[in-house]
């Protein structure tokens, strides 16, 4: 069965990785790609790395361009997925890797994005609780975020075990592409190179409760989340430290079960043998992500560190893994958990 999927957002970094893994993808034929104010380019001159797309043109993003595919992935800022897709037909799968349809409250929504709330949609990791037969069929799906996919993948098992108390902390650094490549002054490269700084401190950050949505429904119950994120000077990859307070009687023992329970046949999410320690570098350019684990007891707490691509496990991979899903083809079917070193 071969495919065919268009790229709204195609001249931006998730589109352009998106394009990456589509090309190596063995049963998909790269149609329409779209963007903005590229359009009328080539792609060659936009994403030099995808030479076999380089004299193809982006097209504006419209519902005629994006019509009679199979499947649409949208890689567009966020407010723009809902004009598009609902010009799109039932039967045509949309995968959104923006954030218009991850939360599930049109009132937390609105407080942290300012928008109308366009609706929920199925989402898109496929590790949490029950989440993998959702998106078996759909033909609507909402790509998480890079932090939330990092952190989730981090803090789940913990919560599923039954293991850890409400009141969630989490430090991440994320490499610069997770903030897109619309020109911005405070990510020149003189302004990032050789240090590192927090933004939304306070739990202002949008993925603030996007976390302590989908960690709560894994717990059963209201999960608070401390999220401080912080920019580091790389181009790829979140290295994420999270931390939950330990509930009495839980022990090392337990918690390393809770773990491989949660995570031991996963494709795409490696536990690593104890004592060693995730790292963005080994999971650079792959849908992999690492996870580690300890229990603090000094602290009464929970520690799990995890680590992925944000373009890669934290989008683009994440939207094809769930297109096979959706279309039932084998999950890692174009998806490599090889990554790239030194
Ligand atoms: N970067 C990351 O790590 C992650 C990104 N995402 C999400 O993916 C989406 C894309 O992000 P990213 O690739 O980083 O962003 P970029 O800024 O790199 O790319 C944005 C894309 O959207 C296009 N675009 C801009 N404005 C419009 C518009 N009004 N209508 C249609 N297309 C438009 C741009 O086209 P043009 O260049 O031609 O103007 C470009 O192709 C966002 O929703 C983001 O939240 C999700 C997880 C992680
Ligand atoms: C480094 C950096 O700026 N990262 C982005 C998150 C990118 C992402 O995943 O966000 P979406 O919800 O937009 O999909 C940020 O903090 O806003």
């Amino acid at each position: 069965m071969t495919v065919r999927a268009a790229v709204a957002g195609a001249s931006g970094y998730a589109g352009g990785e998106l394009l990456r893994l589509l090309l190596a993808h063995p049963g998909v034929e790269i149609g329409a790609l779209t963007g903005q104010s590229s359009a009328g380019l080539r792609l060659g001159a936009l994403q030099p790395h995808l030479a076999p797309l380089a004299e193809r043109e982006v097209l504006p993003t419209t519902a005629e361009a994006l019509a009679g595919h199979d499947v649409v992935f949208l890689a567009l800022p966020h407010g723009h997925s809902a004009a598009v897709a609902e010009r799109l037909g039932e039967d045509t799968l949309v995968v959104d890797c923006g954030a218009d349809f991850r939360l599930s409250d049109a009132a937390v929504w609105e407080a942290f994005y300012g928008t109308p709330h366009a609706g929920s949609w199925p989402y898109g990791l496929p590790e949490l609780p029950g989440v993998r037969a959702t998106l078996a069929g759909a033909r609507r799906i909402a790509v998480p975020g890079c932090y939330p996919t990092a952190v989730l993948l981090a803090l789940f098992p913990a919560y599923a075990g039954g293991l850890a108390g409400p009141e969630a902390v989490v430090v991440a650094a994320s490499g610069t592409s997770g903030a897109g490549r619309a020109p911005r002054a405070d990510l020149l490269g003189s302004e990032v190179m050789g240090s590192m700084r927090p933004y939304g401190v306070g739990g202002g950050h949008r993925h603030t409760p996007e976390m302590a949505q989908y960690l709560g429904g894994v717990a059963g119950r209201p999960v608070s989340v401390s999220f401080t994120p912080t920019l580091a000077p790389m181009p790829r990859g979140i290295l994420a430290t999270c931390s939950a307070p330990a509930l009495p009687g839980a022990g090392p023992d337990d918690v390393r079960a809770a773990y491989e329970k949660a995570l031991g046949d996963e494709p795409f999410v490696r536990l690593l043998p104890e004592g060693q320690w995730p790292s963005t570098a080994a999971v650079y350019g792959s849908n992999a992500a690492q996870v580690q684990v300890a229990l603090d007891p000094a602290a009464g707490r929970i520690v799990a560190i995890s680590a992925i691509d944000n373009l890669t496990k934290g989008t683009a991979g994440a939207a094809v893994q769930c297109m096979n899903l959706a279309l039932g083809l084998p999950e890692p079917l174009g998806l490599s958990t090889i990554g790239v070193a030194p």
